[in-house]
């Protein structure tokens, strides 16, 4: 089955750009603001309203920012607030520490569809991942919070990160994996095969904080849907 492309977007028209590019994910986040940084409430509001005006059906989820593990009621109001933008999923950066047990397991609670992001610069905790795999969340993602460091595939292994895609498949969740991924990881990509892929960094003109580049969304589209591509801008 070919790998979906999730493409992180911060405007109505980088959504509506993502959406006619070939993305099969519109992702809301502010990459100014940090690995999760989210968008105002407000804004967040008006691109999944503009998509849903222009008939865009594709899934969105959205950021609720960088927050601290131990800020649960923060974490779990911003859910609530980005979960009544009209969004289909929220998403939650999970951090590797002991209070991500109580994170997970209010998230599960919560009454919006929920996706766990576990940063994974510190590798993956395999009992963090079996305990999400437990709950009601839709799909789980593996992410990295440092964009200057490499991709996700110098943070995690190989072998790390097969377990983590065969575990949560295991569990019937979707499982995303993205990390400053660049078309250079395509390959470790197909090997694991997970059911989507999140960008923004190799999207961009520049780092991931400028804008959506058209030419980059379109050949990195192509490439993960395995059709062959002339010249990948550098
Ligand atoms: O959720 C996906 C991320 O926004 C990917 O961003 P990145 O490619 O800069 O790591």
């Amino acid at each position: 089955m070919t790998m979906r492309m999730l493409v992180s977007v911060r405007s109505v028209q980088e959504a509506l750009l993502a959406a006619g590019g070939g993305a099969d994910f519109i992702d809301l986040k502010e990459p100014g603001e940090g690995a999760l940084g989210g968008l105002p409430v407000a804004t967040i509001a008006a691109i999944a309203s503009a998509l849903r005006a222009q008939r865009v059906a594709l899934p969105v989820s959205a950021t609720i920012g960088d927050l601290p593990m131990h800020a649960l009621p923060r974490i779990l109001a911003q859910v609530e607030a980005v979960g009544a933008c009209g969004v289909d999923y929220v998403k939650v950066g999970i951090e590797r520490c002991p209070e991500a047990l109580a994170v997970l397991d209010a998230l599960a609670a919560c009454a919006w569809p929920v996706v766990p992001v576990f940063v994974a610069d510190r590798g993956l905790d395999a009992g963090l991942v079996a305990h999400a795999c437990g709950l009601e969340f839709p799909a789980l993602m593996a992410d990295t919070a440092d964009k200057q460091a490499g991709s996700l595939f110098d943070a995690v292994a190989m072998p790390e990160l097969r377990q983590f895609v065969a575990r949560v498949r295991a569990s019937g969740r979707l499982v995303g994996l993205a990390g400053a991924l660049r078309t250079t990881d395509v390959l470790s990509l197909r090997a694991l095969a997970p059911d989507f892929a999140g960008f923004r960094s190799a999207v961009c003109t520049g780092d991931r904080t400028t804008a959506l580049c058209p030419q980059r969304l379109a050949a990195l589209g192509a490439l993960l849907r395995g059709q062959a591509v002339e010249s990948l801008p550098a």
